[in-house]
């Protein structure tokens, strides 16, 4: 019979089999006993997964000590190993709707007819720990092991705070067994690796290995010292309780000091499952502090999932629907550094193109040159990347155990890749270093002008990576037309048609491959072969003619002022009404406009002291652009209320809060948010919270709505007759 069997599969099959079992137990020990897993889960996901295909189609090979029928973790550790009361298990997982659908319609089926809940709940990636409580007592704590016997980690679990050792309230039973998952918080992360890197110790790949690995220490002091947290899910053997819902077990487990889960829900439908699972889906990195690999689907009766049971490695009234992967490994072939608009250097991550998340990456942020060292990544490393929905890629940490000895540590340059002059920090005590050569540096013109032609300041189409580019570093003619951002207004078609440039990819800014050669393309950018102008080339000259006459404040924002962004300049915009009594302003009055503030005004005037911008301003000016605003010299009509600062709080019943600003503005006043000694009123509506409370404190004199409209009407002398006296 045996022999028949063995006739029926094929000896590469075989062979096949035999070798992925074997890579997928070596993994296992990588990732249960040395916390340092060597490939993403998603990896091992598809080894596993390629193995249950050869099984569903080679049945003999599914034996009951192939990788597929056990709950992984058999191995001689450092720790004693222990029983568990009942079973540890795994979940079977789906990987789509169609899984899920199968698995709910199985459900259905076997229960035929019988009413039951749905329980939705996060699945929790960190590790599975069982702990037992014995007449309230914690008297032990173990890791899943291979789901009978685990590790002996009582002492390391009685450091985490929030795990009590000793459970409180009335129902406590005399014997329970309480699942859950022990999570490092992603905030926390870095840190530690930051740390563990200082130390000279191996730092961790990600968050779950960082809590398997500060779970399974020797001396619990290292625990200790570690963040760790728990969320419990489930429950095993138990003593003197009964209980019917599993939710409401959760419900008592919370009423004895346990962690559970803030997100759990009961649904009746597989409709409402796949509204839950979309909702997490979407809110995956706002909805708890741990990263979550999934949601796992129950059947919320307890006596019906005793009458499901489960096969060796996973119960039947249970599912994980897993999310699409967000880390992957991948080779980290350099560390190049970038210059921005302020002459920051950054040192950014260039792995070999992976895809994760439903993108291609091929780039993530370093920060600065702390950054990589506090990873501990080096190049040539095989890293764990991770992307994160909208978020910028980002390394999480090196894949220590694959290092082979060639992989070499990134040194920060001394001086800026783009123009050669010696990089520095703005200020002693600052950890990023930047290009001094704010004028002239190419990256920094680059940056800058691809801000000023962008939507939030002169928004010009047709200008731009590739244009800004071309104008300030072409590699023909030798001299861009470009030195700074003075003649933009000036460029003519004839200096455009000759200059020749990268062809730049717009994801990445690098200059794209010629497919033949292999080489960096390089073209005419404005001219076409015969070198007659390009139509965009046009375009753009005429749009940038066009932004001479936008708004004051897009045009300050176009400047470059640090700090200066389109929320200040409108209110500078709106305050000086132009750039000449912006300049003329004092500090103090630059500080006082609602909206502006010290920083601002320290670096506004700044600005105006450097020579080279004075000249970019002189340029502009003589180009035609706007330097103030329509009207702006006219008349503004009296201010009586000039020199005043005024706070408003509350509802009021017949202005809105901006019109009210608006009303004191227009008449000169300044509106602040906060009350201080300076405050000359403050205007109180319907429940108007502590600002009214501390201008009582202060004794500034309060204004009701009537007496409101006596400041506007007839002015401070008046208001202040008609004010709500302080109280003494
Ligand atoms: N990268 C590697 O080399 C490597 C090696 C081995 C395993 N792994 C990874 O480990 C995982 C496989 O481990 P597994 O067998 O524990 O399966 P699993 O992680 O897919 O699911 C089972 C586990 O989920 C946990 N869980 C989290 N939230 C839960 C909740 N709300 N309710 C119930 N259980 C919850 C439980 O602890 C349970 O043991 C996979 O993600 C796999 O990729 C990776
Ligand atoms: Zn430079």
């Amino acid at each position: 019979m045996a022999g028949e069997q063995h006739a029926a599969v094929p000896a590469e099959a075989r062979e096949k089999h035999a070798r992925l079992a074997e890579q997928i137990e070596e993994h296992r020990f990588r990732y249960y006993v040395n916390d340092q897993p060597v490939v993403s889960d998603a990896e091992f996901d598809k080894l596993l997964r390629s193995l249950e295909a050869l099984e569903e189609e080679y049945s003999e090979l599914r034996t009951p000590d192939s990788p597929t029928q056990k709950v992984a973790g058999a191995y001689e550790t450092d720790f004693t190993s222990v029983r568990h009361r009942e079973r540890m298990l795994s979940l079977d997982n789906a990987f789509d709707d169609e899984e899920l659908a199968a698995w709910a319609e199985r459900l259905a089926g076997e229960l035929g007819g019988i009413e039951y809940h749905l329980l939705c709940e996060l699945k929790v990636d960190g590790l599975a720990v069982n702990l037992t409580y014995e007449k309230g007592r914690l008297t032990r704590a173990a890791t899943r092991g291979d789901g009978r016997t685990g590790e002996d980690i009582t002492p390391n679990v009685r450091t985490i705070a929030q795990i009590p050792q000793r459970l409180r309230g009335e129902r406590v039973p005399d014997l329970v067994e309480i699942r859950g998952e022990v999570y490092f918080p992603m905030a926390a992360f870095g840190e530690l690796n930051a740390r563990l890197v200082e130390a000279g110790d191996k730092p961790f790949a990600n968050p779950r290995n960082a809590a398997a690995g500060s779970l399974r220490q020797k001396d619990p002091r290292v625990t200790a010292s570690r963040p760790l947290r728990m969320v419990v899910h489930g429950i095993g053997a138990r003593e003197g309780f009964d209980i019917a819902r599993l939710s409401e077990a959760y419900g008592l487990l919370r009423e004895w000091g346990l962690p559970t889960a803030q997100q759990n829900r009961v649904v009746e439908s597989l409709d409402e499952v796949r509204e839950f699972i979309a909702y997490i889906g979407k809110n995956r990195h706002s909805v708890v502090e741990h990263e979550i690999d999934g949601v796992v689907v129950k059947l919320d009766e307890i006596p019906l999932q005793g009458r499901l049971g489960s096969t060796s490695r996973a119960p039947r009234w249970a599912i994980a629907w897993k999310f699409p992967p967000e880390e992957v490994n991948s080779k980290l072939v350099n560390i190049r550094v970038g210059v921005g608009r302020t002459g920051r250097v950054t040192p950014y991550a260039q792995v070999e193109p992976v895809t994760v998340a439903g993108s291609e990456v091929e780039f993530a942020t370093l920060h600065n040159q702390e950054v990589v060292k506090k990873k501990g990544v080096l190049i040539g490393d095989t890293v764990v990347l991770r992307k994160a929905g909208d978020v910028i890629p980002e390394i999480l940490g090196p894949v220590v155990d694959l290092r082979d000895g060639t992989e070499r540590e990134f040194v920060m340059p001394a001086e800026c890749p783009e123009c050669g002059t010696a990089l520095r920090p703005m200020k002693e005590g600052d950890i990023d270093l930047r290009c001094p050569n704010a004028q002239t540096c190419p990256a920094q013109l680059r940056e800058r002008l691809f801000y000023l032609a962008g939507r939030k300041s002169l928004d010009i189409e047709n200008f731009g990576y590739v244009a800004a580019t071309a104008l300030t570093k072409p590699l023909e003619p030798a001299e861009p037309p470009l030195l700074d951002e003075g003649d933009l207004f000036d460029l003519t078609i004839e200096q455009l048609l000759p200059i020749r440039s990268y062809v730049l990819d717009s994801d990445s800014g690098l200059p794209k491959k010629d497919p033949k050669t292999g080489e960096d393309k390089v073209a005419l950018i404005f001219a076409n072969q015969d070198g007659e102008p390009r139509k965009n080339a046009l375009a753009m000259l005429e749009n940038i003619r066009a932004a001479k006459e936008k708004p004051l404040a897009r045009v300050l924002t176009g400047l470059s002022i640090r700090h200066v962004g389109p929320v200040a300049a409108e209110a500078l915009a709106r305050e000086f009404r132009s750039i000449d009594r912006i300049e003329q302003a004092s500090e103090e009055e630059l500080a006082g406009v609602d909206g502006v503030g010290g920083i601002i005004a320290a670096s506004l005037k700044e600005w105006f002291a450097v020579d080279w911008h004075q000249e970019i301003l002189r340029k502009w000016r003589a180009a035609g652009v706007r330097m103030e605003e329509e009207g702006a010299d006219e008349d503004r009509g009296p201010r009586p209320l000039e020199g005043l600062t005024v706070v408003v709080t509350g509802t009021l019943e017949n202005h809105t809060r901006d019109g009210a600003k608006e009303s004191l503005q227009n008449l000169g006043a300044k509106v602040t948010g906060s009350v201080s000694k300076k405050t000359s009123f403050v205007v109180v509506g319907d429940s108007p919270g502590s600002k009214y409370d501390k201008a009582m404190q202060l004794k500034v004199p309060v204004l009701n709505e009537e007496g409101f409209g006596v400041l506007l009407a007839q002015g401070p002398e008046a208001a202040r007759e008609a004010a709500v006296p302080a109280e003494q």
